[in-house]
C-alpha cells in the first residue's frame, strides 16, 4: 500500500507510516498534479494547506483513507469522500493545548498591545502612554464554542479571575457548570463581554457568525480573538466595526483565505494583531497530531476500528476499550453467516448478550456487515460505507440486546434471514482476546475464525468423514481440526473442518458429489 503525505507533518508520524507502508512526501503540490498522482495512493495525509476537493476525491481510484493532522476538516470534501467510501479521520486532541495556549497568548497580547509595542520599540520609538492596555481580571470573556479548546480557554481565564460565559448549543448546562461557567444565548453574550473568543468549527451554520449586525450589539470596548476558522467572522465587517470604534481590537490567527491576501483590510489596522495560523504550531502539538494521524491511517488500512473518523459514528474511548477485542470476531462471523446462507438476504439480526450489551455496539454491528458484504461484493466495503451499502441492497439490520446469557459471559449471535432459510452463527471471546465461533446453525462448535473452513451437512452414517478426509488428502489439503455432531434434523449431521489452505472449486465439487453429503460450503476467512 502507498501513502502520500502532501503537507508538512512531523517526522515521527511519517516514520511510523514508513514502518508499515511505502510513503511519499510531496509538499505544495499544485492541485492538477495532486489529481494526476492521487490514483497511485491508498492513503493521503494532509494538514490544512492541501485542499482535498471533490475533483481530487473523484480521481482517487484507490484511496481508502484521508488523514488530517489536526482538527478542522474544512479543507476536505467529507461528503464526497463518504459517498466514495473513503474514511476521513483527524487528530483532534494533539493540538488542543497548543491552540488553547495560543488563544491565551493572543488575548494577553491584544490586551497589552505587545506586538505594537515590540514593533515600535524595534523601530526606535518609546511609546509608553500611547500603548496603554487593559487588565483581564474582572472582565467578562464570552466563549463561542465550548469544546476541547473552548473549555481549555475557560479554565485558564477563570484562573486569571475573569468572568466566563459561553455559547454552545450542543453542550448542556451541567457540562458548563462542571467547568464552572454559565451557558448563555448568543445575543445575551454580546452586551456583557469585554472579550469574545471563537472556538467552533467552520460550517454552513457558523459562516459569518460574527457580522455587522452582531458587532453592533457588542460593548464598544469589546476585543475579539479568533483562533478557530477565518470564515466564522466576516472580515470586512470586522474591519469596519474597528474603524468605527464599535470593536476595540482583534487578535486573528485564521483567515477566510490562507495565505492571507496582503490587501486584507484587517492587516491595515493597528488595533488588529495577527499570526499566520500558528494555533497548532508547537513542537509538541505537531508530534502529537502526526503520531495520532499515522496511527489512525494504519488502523484504517488494516481495516481496524478508528476512534477519530469524522464520517463514521464516533466511538467513545471507554466503549472502544470494551468492544475492540470483538471487531475481528464480528467481521468473521458476518463472513461465515453469509457464506452459509442461500437465497436472497432480507434481514440480519445481531444479538448481544452479557455485559457487552451494555455499551454502544453499533460499530461492532458495522464490522459484522463489513465482513458479510466484503465476502459477496467486489467493491471494497469498509466502516464508512458498510451500513449504506447494506441499506441500498435492501438488507434490514437490527440489533437485539440482553444482559441475560446462558453459557458464556458475552455472546454475539448473527442471524441471517433469507427468502429460503435462517442461518445462525454465534461467537464469543475465550480469555480476553481469542475470538471463537461457538455455534453454527444450532450446532455447538469451537472454531477459530481464521484461514479456511469447510462446513458440510451429511447423512448420519458410517464412512462419511473418511470419504471427505480422503478427497482432501488426495488433493494435498491438510485438515487441522475437525468437529462432527448431530443437527436438529434427525439423521443429519454437520461437519466443520479447518484446513491449512484454500480448497479449489474442483475439490469442493468432489466433496459435494459424495453419496450422503447433503451440502458443503468453503469459507475463506482470509478474503476480508
Ligand atoms: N488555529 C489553529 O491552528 C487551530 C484551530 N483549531 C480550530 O479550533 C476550533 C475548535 O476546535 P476544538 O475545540 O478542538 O473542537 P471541538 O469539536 O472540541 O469544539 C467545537 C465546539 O463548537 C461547538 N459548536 C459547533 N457548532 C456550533 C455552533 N453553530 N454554535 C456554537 N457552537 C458550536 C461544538 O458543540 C463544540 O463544543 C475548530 O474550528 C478547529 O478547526 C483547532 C486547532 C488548531
Ligand atoms: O495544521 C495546522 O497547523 C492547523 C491546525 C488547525 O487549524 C486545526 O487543527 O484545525
Amino acid at each position: 500500500m502507498r501513502i502520500l503525505v502532501s503537507d508538512p507533518v512531523s517526522a515521527q508520524g511519517v516514520e511510523l507510516l514508513q514502518k508499515e507502508y511505502e510513503v511519499d512526501v510531496k509538499i505544495k503540490l499544485p492541485i492538477e498534479e495532486l489529481i494526476k498522482i492521487i490514483p497511485q495512493y491508498d492513503a493521503l495525509v494532509v494538514r490544512s494547506e492541501t485542499k482535498v476537493t471533490k475533483a481530487v476525491i473523484e480521481a482517487a481510484a484507490n484511496l481508502k483513507v484521508i488523514g488530517r493532522a489536526g482538527v478542522g476538516v474544512d479543507n476536505i470534501d467529507v461528503e464526497a469522500a463518504t459517498q466514495k467510501g473513503i474514511i476521513v479521520l483527524n487528530a483532534p486532541e494533539g493540538n488542543t493545548i497548543a491552540a488553547t495556549e495560543h488563544t491565551m497568548a493572543m488575548m494577553l497580547a491584544l490586551a497589552r498591545n505587545v506586538p505594537q509595542a515590540h514593533a515600535s520599540l524595534k523601530n526606535g520609538q518609546w511609546l509608553r502612554s500611547k500603548l496603554m492596555g487593559v487588565e483581564m481580571r474582572g472582565k467578562t470573556l464570552g466563549i463561542l464554542g465550548l469544546g476541547r479548546i473552548g473549555s481549555g480557554v475557560a479554565k485558564r481565564a477563570l484562573a486569571m479571575e475573569m468572568n466566563v460565559v459561553a455559547y454552545d448549543p450542543f453542550i448542556n448546562a451541567e457540562q458548563a457548570a462542571a467547568i464552572g461557567i454559565q451557558l448563555l444565548e448568543l445575543d445575551e453574550i454580546f452586551p456583557l463581554a469585554d472579550f469574545i473568543t471563537l472556538h467552533l468549527p467552520f460550517t454552513s451554520e457558523t459562516k459569518y457568525l460574527l457580522n455587522k449586525e452582531r458587532f453592533a450589539k457588542m460593548k464598544p470596548s469589546v476585543r475579539i480573538i479568533n483562533c478557530a476558522r477565518g470564515g466564522v467572522i466576516h472580515e470586512g465587517d470586522l474591519a469596519e466595526a474597528i474603524e468605527q470604534g464599535i470593536v476595540a481590537g482583534a487578535a486573528i490567527d485564521v483567515f477566510e483565505k490562507e495565505p492571507v491576501n496582503p490587501e486584507n483590510p484587517l492587516l491595515k489596522l493597528d488595533q488588529v494583531i495577527v499570526t499566520p495560523h500558528l494555533g497548532a504550531s508547537t513542537a509538541e502539538a505537531q508530534v502529537g497530531v502526526a503520531v495520532d494521524v499515522a496511527k489512525g491511517i494504519i488502523a484504517a488500512l488494516k481495516g481496524e476500528p478508528i476512534a477519530t473518523a469524522v464520517n463514521m459514528a464516533p466511538i467513545q474511548s471507554h466503549v472502544l476499550e470494551v468492544i475492540r477485542p470483538y471487531f475481528n470476531l464480528a467481521e468473521k462471523m458476518g463472513c461465515l453467516a453469509i457464506n452459509l446462507a442461500e437465497g436472497r438476504i432480507t434481514a440480519v439480526d445481531v444479538e448481544y448478550n452479557g455485559e457487552i450489551s451494555e455499551v454502544d455496539t453499533k460499530m461492532l454491528t458495522t464490522a459484522m456487515i463489513k465482513g458479510l458484504l466484503n465476502s459477496i461484493l467486489t467493491e471494497h466495503i469498509n466502516y464508512v460505507n458498510a451500513p449504506g451499502v447494506a441499506k441500498s441492497r435492501g438488507i434490514k439490520i437490527r440489533e437485539v440486546k440482553s444482559k441475560e446469557t446462558a453459557n458464556f459471559a458475552n455472546l454475539i449471535t448473527v442471524r441471517v434471514y433469507t427468502d429460503k432459510k435462517t442461518h445462525v452463527v454465534a461467537g464469543t471471546l475465550f480469555g480476553h482476546e481469542e475470538g471463537r465461533i461457538v455455534m453454527i446453525d444450532g450446532y455447538r462448535v469451537d472454531v477459530e475464525p481464521q484461514g479456511w473452513l469447510i462446513v458440510g451437512l451429511h447423512l448420519d452414517r458410517p464412512g462419511m468423514i473418511g470419504y471427505v478426509g480422503t478427497i482432501l488428502g488426495t488433493d494435498g489439503i491438510n485438515i487441522n481440526s475437525m468437529q462432527v455432531g448431530r443437527t436438529e434434523v434427525t439423521g443429519t449431521n454437520i461437519m466443520v473442518m479447518s484446513v491449512d489452505s484454500d480448497v479449489p472449486a474442483a475439490t469442493m465439487l468432489k466433496i459435494k458429489a459424495v453419496d450422503g453429503i447433503l451440502g458443503a460450503k468453503m469459507i475463506n476467512f482470509c478474503v476480508i
